[in-house]
């Protein structure tokens, strides 16, 4: 399903992180112009016209021939060996400067403005300006989205907020469970999951709606309800479409068929979306009209609270939902697949959450904090497959330098997780999958950017905190039913980069059923 939403062609993946696929970078004025504010000791600094540089031909070379179009991510490791920590890109309609090493990334992003930005998101806005819709946390910018992002992180972004998804997260981990053990009945092992990128995808999609809408809509189910499964089209639809819609010149959208569709998709995402909100708002309406307290989780929260109207919360929720599922679904696919190939991992987290939470009972968000190793996991898995491989800041107000260099303002800058992500200097075998790295047990712990796959700062991920918990419940009782073991015919995964790291082939997993238990 991840692969539905992906786009592919190489641009999308050198245009950036979680939104620069669906960007038209604009090549902005990065020589010294009379709009720049050049610091008076600027003849201390080098410039990017120093820096190594990779042209059209050089970056078609290597996406063509050698083959890195669908593993832009491991082209981040290949220039990091040939032209070292920080070069630039300049390709056709793309400039940006990147970067790969802990020291730069962290002067760069201690220097983030107030109001951070990734870049331009045209290709998003447009629907959006088309329809009269509000702007999501995504697409907003400036004074606008730091007031939103106010709203949106209250009741979200800090573990004591996403604490209270625990029960609604756990209905749906246990429709999920129910689910595993329905496809092992009719697998021909009696045991086996095929397809499970598939599979999480329900989960997440499921559990994301759960939690923004306040109601279920089905993925879980044998049939899915025709209204979600056209939800879910829509997403693939709006995914597959955008890459066309931005490489084609606008005069070309009422020629082809394929601007229309994009539209579609987008329809179809606002329109389901749309649908929910409203009956929740005319339950609220109800409700209030019988004088009765209005409570409730995330959606009425956001429809209650005055300073957004609801055009915004369409924008705001659409733009969650589609941020909040292939995130955590290939997160959970990549976690299952590394404690499959590591058995030892495995029955070491077997054994702290059994110790942690008796057969007879679910955990609960309170149980994590004695889960050190259940928290390592996660992070290493999001250390060897960092789901969003690559970000972007665009620094808007200010000219900045780092790493002895002077950029201007509107410099575009690459942040390559992943090539920092498997840096021997900073995670010793990077190749391995060990998640006793980031245990605070008196080892020395990697350098703290050296992983950041939430982001950072203000503009870091708003749904880090439910991604990480509902990875947490998920990943907690599955291994407590069951223990996971690789399907042979599958061979080796690798990852392919289709905007987030996904599997380059259909992963099967055995799932056994451990002694004593029977949660059906
Ligand atoms: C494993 C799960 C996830 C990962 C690794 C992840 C990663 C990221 C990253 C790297 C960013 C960019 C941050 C930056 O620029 O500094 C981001 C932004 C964002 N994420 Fe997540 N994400 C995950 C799950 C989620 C979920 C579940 C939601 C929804 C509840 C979500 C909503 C968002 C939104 C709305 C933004 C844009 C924030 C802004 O621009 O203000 N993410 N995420």
């Amino acid at each position: 399903m991840a692969t539905r939403l992906a786009l592919s062609s190489a641009k999308k993946e050198l245009l950036g992180p979680v939104k620069g696929v669906f960007t038209r970078w604009r090549k902005t004025g990065t020589s010294a112009s009379s709009s720049v504010s050049v610091p008076a000791n600027q003849g201390k600094f080098r410039t990017e016209e120093d820096l190594p540089c990779i042209g059209s031909l050089q970056l078609l070379y290597r996406v063509v021939f050698q083959g890195y179009l669908k593993r832009m991510h491991e082209l981040q490791v290949y220039e990091k060996q040939l032209y070292g920590s920080i070069y630039k890109v300049s390709a056709g309609g793309f400039h940006s400067i990147a970067m790969n090493s802990v020291e730069l990334m962290e002067e760069l992003l201690r220097k983030d403005e107030k109001f951070p930005c990734r870049g331009d998101m045209t290709i998003w806005t447009e629907y959006r300006d088309l329809k009269g819709i509000g702007y999501g946390p995504f697409t907003e910018e400036g004074e606008r989205w730091y007031q939103l992002r106010a709203i949106l992180n209250k009741r979200m972004l800090h573990p004591k907020d996403s604490v209270q998804y625990g029960d609604v997260i756990n209905e749906v981990v246990t429709d999920f469970v129910k689910r595993i053990y329905h496809l092992r009945q009719t697998s021909p092992s009696g045991d086996l999951v095929t397809n499970l990128s598939n599979e999480l995808y329900r989960f997440a999609l499921e559990g994301i709606s759960t939690i923004l809408f306040e109601t279920r809509i089905g993925c879980l189910e044998n049939e899915i309800p025709a209204e979600t499964q056209d939800f879910i089209d829509s997403i693939g639809r709006m995914f597959s479409y955008s890459m066309l819609v931005v490489l084609l010149p606008k005069w070309t959208r009422n020629l082809l068929p394929f601007w229309r569709q994009y539209i579609s998709g987008w329809d179809g995402i606002f329109g389901f979306a749309r649908k929910l909100i409203d009956s929740k708002m005319e339950a609220i309406r109800h409700r209030v009209d019988l004088g009765q307290e209005v409570e409730g989780e995330y959606l009425t929260y956001l429809l209650s609270n005055k300073k957004l109207t609801n055009k915004d919360v369409y924008g705001s929720i659409a733009e969650l939902l589609l941020a909040g599922v292939d995130t955590t679904s290939n997160t959970m696919l990549w976690a299952l697949y590394e404690l499959s190939r590591a058995p030892e991992v495995q029955d070491r987290l077997y054994k702290e959450v059994s110790s942690c939470v008796s057969a007879d009972r679910i955990p609960t968000a309170q149980d994590f904090a004695q889960m050190p190793y259940l928290k390592a996991v996660i992070k290493e898995t999001l250390r060897q497959y960092p789901v969003v491989p690559v970000n972007a800041r665009l620094m808007v107000e200010h000219d900045v330098s780092v790493g002895g260099y002077f950029f201007p303002k509107k410099t575009p800058f690459t942040l390559c997780h992943y090539a920092m992500s498997q840096d021997e200097k900073i995670f010793p075998e990077p190749w391995k999958f060990k998640p006793e790295r980031w245990l605070r047990d008196g080892r020395e712990r990697p350098h703290p950017f050296g992983s950041i796959p939430f982001g950072f700062g203000v503009r870091g991920c708003v749904g880090r905190r439910i991604a990480e918990l509902e990875m947490y419940l998920a990943l907690s009782r599955i291994i407590r039913l069951f223990e996971i073991r690789p399907d042979p015919s599958v061979g080796e995964v690798k990852a392919l980069n289709r905007t987030v790291l996904v599997a380059d082939r259909q992963v099967n997993l055995h799932f056994l059923e451990r002694d004593g238990f029977s949660a059906r």
